[in-house]
């Protein structure tokens, strides 16, 4: 198979103020989120002068993997300009016909990776004619992902030696989204259960024996499950348990965007000053230059059908065309609750 382009595919975020309303009412449509909770994250956004930084990294990350590609890279979001339908418009009318699609997260679930089929099957809808997508596959596991991570974790624990808590957090979904994360055979938790094994294989290569894997940024109703704890709440409880200094992994992520830098650097340091710990947040790999090469080999494993490069058994997953579900019900969107 040959491709004519590689298709960016991220989740957007305000360029200025005026656009943080319309961003955020793209990104609830229909999901639930009360106006409460929206004119707080509102507020995040606005400390920040309504940009999100998202946009910008998405933008640096994909001038360093161009050069590394023999393919156009094309940029498109799900819920901010430049949305994915209007690129893909564009790269119908400059002649592609079949494009990889990378999508700006290394999971499967719900949020993570089907919603992103489903981005890639609503833009073609969109588009007459439209050109061929194949989505590659989840990255939580790939050497380069775990390496990057590692050595960040170690430049955030140079201040603190070995006396320090590992935290491993990744943005929370509803419980009923993870039970239904993953083929159903597998048993669902696919999410929970990623994040539990990134975060292990990134502390084994750390050499830190013990840590932990907490969740933030949550959303929704109050009366709604989703995972916990979360990371704020979890300073207090190392702290009453005589922790020194802790060390946050946003392992969820792959930039520092809005989430990452409110909801960690702002809200979680915030925590940890109040208590006096130390805290320390390692980088995500968006500004490592593996992270450039990890795009690039995944767009070599799947040209030419070389064996997956991946440190975990789980199975290599997400890779979709056209945004049909990898397997059977896989990743099936939670319902929602009536408002
Ligand atoms: C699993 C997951 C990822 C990781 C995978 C991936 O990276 O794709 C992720 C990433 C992100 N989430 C982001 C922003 C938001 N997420 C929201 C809401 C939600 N996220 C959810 C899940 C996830 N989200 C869920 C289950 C909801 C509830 C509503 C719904 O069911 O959809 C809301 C609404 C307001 C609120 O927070 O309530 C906002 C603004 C940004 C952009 C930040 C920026 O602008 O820099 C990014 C990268
Ligand atoms: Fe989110």
């Amino acid at each position: 198979m040959s491709y004519d382009a590689l298709l960016w595919l991220s989740f957007g975020g305000p360029e200025g103020p005026d656009d943080v309303r319309p961003f955020l009412e793209n990104v609830t449509r229909g999901r639930g989120v009360p106006p409460e909770r929206l004119d707080e994250v509102e507020r995040h956004y606005l400390h920040f002068g309504g940009v999100s930084p998202i946009n910008a990294l998405n933008r640096a990350a994909i001038a360093a993997v161009e050069p590394l590609l023999d393919l156009p890279v094309y940029f498109g979001n799900r819920n901010w300009h430049p949305l994915v339908e209007r690129t893909l418009a564009e790269m119908k009318d400059a002649g592609v016909r079949r494009a990889l699609v990378f999508p700006t997260s290394a999971y499967g679930g719900y949020s993570a990776c089907r919603q992103y089929d489903e981005d890639v099957e609503r833009a073609r809808a969109a588009v007459p004619d439209a050109p061929e997508l194949v989505k590659l596959r989840q990255f939580f596991d790939h050497p380069l992902f775990v390496d990057s991570f590692a050595d960040a974790v170690r430049s955030a624990a140079t201040p603190f030696g070995d006396d320090y808590r590992l935290v491993f957090t990744a943005h929370s979904v509803p419980l009923s989204a993870d039970a239904a994360a993953g083929p159903p055979a597998e048993g669902g938790h696919r999410y929970s259960r990623q994040v539990a094994e990134a975060s292990r294989l990134v502390a084994s290569q750390v050499g830190v024996a013990e840590y932990d894997v907490v969740w933030q940024s949550r959303s929704g109703p109050p009366q709604v499950p989703w995972l916990e704890p979360d990371i704020v709440d979890h300073l207090d409880v190392l702290h009453a348990k005589g922790v020194a200094n802790v060390v946050v992994c946003p392992i969820g992520f792959v930039s520092d965007h809005l989430e990452v830098v409110w909801d960690l650097d702002t809200e979680a340091r915030d925590r940890a000053a109040e208590l006096g710990l130390g805290f320390g947040r390692a980088a995500t790999p968006n500004g490592d230059p593996r992270f450039a090469q990890l795009v690039a080999e995944l767009v070599a494993e799947h040209v030419s059908g070389a064996p997956a490069r991946k440190l975990s058994d789980f199975p290599a997953a997400g890779c979709t065309v056209n945004g049909a579900p990898c397997a059977p019900l896989c990743c099936e969107p939670a319902r929602r609750p009536a408002r």
